[in-house]
């Protein structure tokens, strides 16, 4: 993808793979102007995946978009991006049960809301883990707003690889092999 991000159109329905300087390796979609999805391929949460979660989306100045949200983990998530640098710059704020206990959340949470809720009052919230990274953008897709096929299955090993190799989706933007 060659465009130049000017507007917030431009960036929603944009979707991303991209490696932190830390070495976590995340996909995230700007599936609409309040919701993204997300799958993680490495880092403490690695074959975690969400869709549909809330989140705050805005445009700073031409080109520059900020993201938020609130996770029912009680994780929260700021993001800012910068794609016509290919780079952007994440703060996740995790509570201390997701960094002793990150095998619960990984999972497809929409099957699991409940255990996230659950799990949140029963462990401990403080000292949250805060982690400052910038990230280098490795993919930008355009696969347009509402398209439940970017995010449609479980994180597995090579999956990035395919994506970034053209072969995991058609030329209308949809899973091949579905
Ligand atoms: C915890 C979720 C999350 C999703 C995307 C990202 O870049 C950082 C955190």
């Amino acid at each position: 993808m060659t465009k130049e991000f000017k507007t917030l159109d431009d960036f929603l329905g944009t979707h991303f793979i991209y490696t932190y300087d830390n070495g976590w390796e995340y996909e995230w979609y700007a599936k609409n102007d309040h919701t993204v999805d997300y799958r993680i391929h490495g880092g403490m949460v690695a074959g975690r995946w969400v869709k549909d979660q809330e989140a705050n989306i805005v445009m700073l100045t031409p080109g520059i978009y900020k993201v938020a949200w609130t996770e029912p983990t009680g994780t929260d998530v700021a993001l800012d991006f910068l794609p016509n640098e290919n780079k952007l710059n994440g703060t996740i704020f995790f509570p201390k049960w997701v960094q002793d206990h990150p095998e619960i959340t990984v999972t497809f949470q929409n099957e699991h809301i409940d255990l996230m809720e659950q799990s949140r009052e029963k462990y401990a919230t403080y000292p949250k883990l805060v982690v400052p990274e910038f990230a280098h953008i490795t993919y930008m897709g355009d696969a347009g707003q509402n398209n439940e096929d970017v995010i449609s299955e479980a994180p597995y090993s090579g999956l990035p690889d395919e994506i970034r190799d053209g072969k995991y989706f058609d030329e209308n933007y949809h899973r091949v092999n579905k």
